[in-house]
């Protein structure tokens, strides 16, 4: 494993050398314990326990926080085996193990998921420099980019850059709280160019009601993931304004369209097909009429765009993080400086309404008046 890292740092952690043997068990490590983050675990700690070529311990990195009745909620997860903040009422399965403390959390782990707000990602990659195991695999679950004065950058080069391991990613039509009551979903896996790492990290997902389709496309799976919660935003705008069905589905359809050319504008690989697999429309779909991002842009169209999205993120969320807003200010920070926003009215609109420029309704006019690619 680790063989298509990008970058290799010499490693004070565990470097693995003497673990590719026969026997060798995988450790897996989950980076992140919010609604979507314990869900992972939860599939992961199913399978961990079910297939002999993994520890059945799952560690799951908490960012620590005291919760309401005084306990701190590691301790709360591991004694309930509830993620009672973020994921209550369901059982993580026992093998699961919270830990607040990260270097620890990583230690042994030879495959890392990372799964936080991309808001926290630059903090914790820095905080593992050096820190995990040279032969990891990583996979990043996390909807977002980062976008450095160098350009854009997917968040899972960031991962390999950072920690100098190779990172594929896991996307689709995934509300957490669905999948955690074991609704049948399915998801992508987008992987570089190692077949059999894309088989394993499907492997350990793969449930009876979660179907994972590998697809050798990491940049147009990462960024299905990320510009859906754009189009989210949009859609949350038609149902604030009360805009009805046919309106929220030109939306959808400009939104597929400007992430399809967004996509291709940033890496030219991007494959067609990629948009119709889980990562793509059906995401678009289940984002537009299920998803946080969806419910708090209707909530701020209905107030007129007169109360902040952080103010409604934390009155109607309680803790949980919208991805949309700030991936819509680095999207419109790429396309200002390639001189490209009028190519991508809805990306540009969505962007001027959240930061407070046009009113919730200009989602519509600009919409339609600047209709430009071809389908
Ligand atoms: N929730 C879903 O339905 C879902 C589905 C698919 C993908 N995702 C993606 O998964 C990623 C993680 O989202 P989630 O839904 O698990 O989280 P969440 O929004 O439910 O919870 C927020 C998390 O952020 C943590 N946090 C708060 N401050 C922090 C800090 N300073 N540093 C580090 N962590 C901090 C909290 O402890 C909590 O674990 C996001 O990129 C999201 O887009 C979410
Ligand atoms: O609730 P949202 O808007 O963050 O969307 C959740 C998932 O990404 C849906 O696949």
């Amino acid at each position: 494993m680790g063989e298509n890292a990008t970058t290799h740092h010499t490693n004070s952690a565990n470097n693995g050398a003497n673990d590719n043997q026969i026997g060798f068990k995988s450790r897996v490590s989950v980076i992140g314990s919010g609604s979507w983050g314990s869900v992972a675990a939860k599939l992961v700690a199913f399978n961990t326990l079910n297939l002999s070529s993994f520890h059945d311990e799952v560690k799951m990195w908490v960012f620590e926080e005291t919760l309401q009745s005084g306990e701190k909620l590691t301790d709360a997860i591991n004694r309930t085996n509830e993620n009672v903040k973020y994921l209550p009422g369901i059982k993580l399965g026992k093998n699961v193990i919270a830990d607040p403390d990260l270097d620890n959390a990583v230690k042994d782990a030879n495959m890392l998921v990372f799964v936080t707000p991309h808001q926290f990602i630059d903090n914790i990659c820095k905080s593992l420099v050096d820190k995990v195991r040279s032969d990891a695999e990583a996979i990043s679950l996390i909807k977002g980019m980062e976008v450095k004065i160098e350009g854009p950058c997917l968040i899972s080069t960031y991962i390999s850059e950072q920690l100098g391991i190779n990172c594929s990613v896991l996307m689709g039509a995934n509300l957490a709280n669905e999948i955690a009551e074991e609704k049948f979903s399915e998801a992508t896996v987008g992987y570089r160019n190692n077949r059999e790492i894309a088989e394993q990290w499907v492997q350990l997902f793969t449930t009876p009601y979660f179907m994972v389709t590998p697809v050798q496309d990491v940049e147009g799976v990462e960024l299905c993931g990320t510009l859906k919660n754009v189009v989210a935003i949009a859609a949350g705008f038609v149902d604030g304004l009360d805009m009805g069905n046919n309106t929220k589905a030109a939306i959808i359809r400009f939104g597929l369209r400007e992430m399809r050319e967004f996509c291709k504008l940033l890496f030219s690989s991007v494959k067609d097909d990629t948009f119709f697999e889980s990562c793509g429309v059906a995401d678009v779909i289940t984002t537009c009429f299920g998803g946080r991002n969806r419910k708090v842009a209707e909530a701020f169209a209905r107030n007129g765009g007169k109360r902040s999205f952080d103010e409604l993120e934390a009155e109607m969320l309680q803790g949980q993080k919208l991805q949309g807003v700030t991936t819509v200010r680095e999207v419109y920070e790429v396309l200002r400086h390639r001189g490209l926003l009028e190519l991508f009215p809805l990306f540009a609109t969505v962007h001027e309404i959240c930061s407070g420029c046009l009113p919730p309704s200009a989602i519509v006019i600009y919409s339609e008046k600047k209709n430009i690619f071809p389908v």
